[in-house]
C-alpha cells in the first residue's frame, strides 16, 4: 500500500497493492496497523456501502456530532469522489479535493472528520464502500451545495448534464450559510 499526497495535507489518496494473476487479482483493502501508521490514528465503527445510478450526485455531507471521517472506495464503476474543508481555521477551509476512484485504480480517499464527503458517478452504475469513524446520526447530518459557485467544484459531469440528486441534497445549504466546524 502506498500512500499519495492531495493538495490539501490531511487529505490522502490510498493506493492498495494488487497481485493479478490467471486468476483475477487479491489485495489487501483495509490493514488498521498500516493505516494508523501512515495515515493516521483511527478506529473505525461503521461500514457503508451504496449502489448509485450513472449520473447520481450524493452530497456534500457531514456530520457536526458524532463527526465522521471516511476512508471511501469503489468496488463495481467509478466515481468522482470530492471532500471538502469545513473547518474554518483551517489553512485549506473552503478548499476541495476530487479525485477518480474505480473498481479499475483500487484508489482509495482519506476524507477526515471536519470535511464534507460527496461523490457523482460516471459509470452505468457505481457501488461504493466506505468506512467512518463514527456512527450515522441524522439529526447533526448537514449537506452543502454541490455547485456552489464559491466552492467551484469541477465534476466531470456527463455532457454536462444536470446530476440526479436526493430531495435533501437539492435543498442544500449554501457554503457561505453551512455549519462550520
Ligand atoms: C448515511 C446513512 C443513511 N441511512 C439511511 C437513511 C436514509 O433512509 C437512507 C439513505 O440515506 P441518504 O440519502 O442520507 O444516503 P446518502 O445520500 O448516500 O448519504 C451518504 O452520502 C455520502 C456522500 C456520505 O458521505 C455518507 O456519509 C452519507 O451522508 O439510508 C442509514 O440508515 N445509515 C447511514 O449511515
Amino acid at each position: 500500500m502506498r500512500v499519495v499526497a492531495t493538495n490539501i495535507p490531511d487529505v490522502k489518496i490510498i493506493e492498495p497493492e494488487i497481485f493479478g494473476d490467471t486468476r483475477g487479482f487479491f489485495m489487501e483493502s483495509w490493514r488498521e496497523d498500516w493505516f494508523n501508521q501512515n495515515v493516521c490514528e483511527r478506529h473505525f465503527v461503521q461500514d457503508n456501502h451504496s449502489k448509485s445510478y450513472r449520473g447520481t450526485l450524493r452530497g456534500l455531507h457531514y456530520q457536526t456530532e458524532n463527526t465522521q471521517g471516511k476512508l471511501a472506495r469503489v468496488v463495481i464503476g467509478e466515481v468522482f469522489d470530492v471532500a471538502v474543508d469545513m473547518r474554518k481555521t483551517s489553512a485549506t477551509f473552503g478548499q476541495w479535493v476530487g479525485v477518480l476512484l474505480s473498481a479499475e485504480n483500487q484508489r482509495q480517499l482519506w476524507v477526515p472528520e471536519g470535511f464534507a464527503h460527496g461523490f457523482y458517478v460516471t459509470t452505468e452504475t457505481a457501488e461504493c464502500l466506505y468506512r467512518c469513524t463514527d456512527y450515522y446520526n441524522p439529526q447533526a447530518e448537514h449537506s452543502v451545495r454541490w455547485d456552489d459557485p464559491e466552492l467551484a467544484i469541477k465534476w466531470p459531469l456527463l455532457n454536462g448534464e444536470m446530476p440526479s440528486l436526493s430531495v435533501k441534497d437539492k435543498n442544500a445549504q449554501w457554503f457561505k450559510n453551512a455549519v462550520t466546524f
